[in-house]
């Protein structure tokens, strides 16, 4: 199978895992990527069940309201009952390195506010070890030379993303080289430095349920 049939496959199983639970009150939060875009594009045709949504980039946002899906803001809404988002790896532990399209302090947020989080992916992204992607840390952008420096006597190798605004007017620092043996442990540490607003590993609060699409089917890994 392709990529992008396992990545269909994944947001499927998603949809198929919350649609028994859909309601006239509930708001679903949904993640950004080209998986979290299939899942978008199948929730749709489920779209009369439910009352609507809180997206987790301006990206999300548009693709759910050219779907007719409501977008609410996070202000307005107290607990979400489940988040589902792609991952750029994604652990056996349900740990994630997210932040590949940049929007990972607005995915973070949402989990943050969301009972059940659901990561869904293809098997390419299933690894021992975090790190082979590199750690996407998003920044104040007059701090980058700053954070940078601090990075570095971290052990990591950072390279700023060139030409990428977040969606809250910040950038990207990607962070090669780190083999992440205490995914927990570099989140804080990361996050500690003056001008990061958040780090791409979703260690802290990670997946609750991980749907990772095989050539063998759709595998469940769950806290
Ligand atoms: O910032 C982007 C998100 O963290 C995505 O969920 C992640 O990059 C995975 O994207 P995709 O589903 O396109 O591989």
């Amino acid at each position: 199978m392709t990529q992008d049939e396992l990545k269909q496959q994944a947001a499927q199983a998603a949809v198929d895992e919350i649609e028994k639970d859909l309601q006239d009150d509930v708001i679903i939060g949904v993640g950004t990527g080209s998986t979290a875009n299939m899942f978008i594009d199948l929730l749709a045709k489920h779209k009369h069940k439910f009352q609507g949504a809180v997206a987790s980039s301006e990206a999300t946002e548009l693709r759910l309201k050219e779907h007719g899906i409501e977008v609410f803001d996070l202000n307005e809404v107290t607990m979400l009952d489940v988040y589902v988002d792609g991952a750029d790896e994604v652990t056996q532990e349900l740990n994630l390195t997210k932040g590949g399209g940049f929007a990972l302090t607005r995915e973070k947020i949402v989990a943050a506010v969301s009972k059940k989080f659901i990561c869904i992916a293809d098997a390419s992204k299933a690894v021992e070890t975090l790190g082979g992607f590199a750690l996407p840390v998003e920044v104040i952008p007059m701090a980058r030379s700053y954070v940078s420096r601090q990075i570095v006597k971290l052990g990591g190798s950072p390279v700023y993303r060139e030409g990428v605004v977040t969606d809250n007017a910040n950038v990207i620092i990607d962070v090669h080289g780190l083999k992440i043996t205490d995914p927990k442990d570099l989140e804080i540490k990361l996050n500690n430095i003056v001008g990061v607003v958040t780090n791409g590993l979703f260690a802290n609060r990670n997946a609750d349920l991980l749907l990772l699409a095989t050539d063998d089917g759709v595998k469940r890994f769950e806290a």
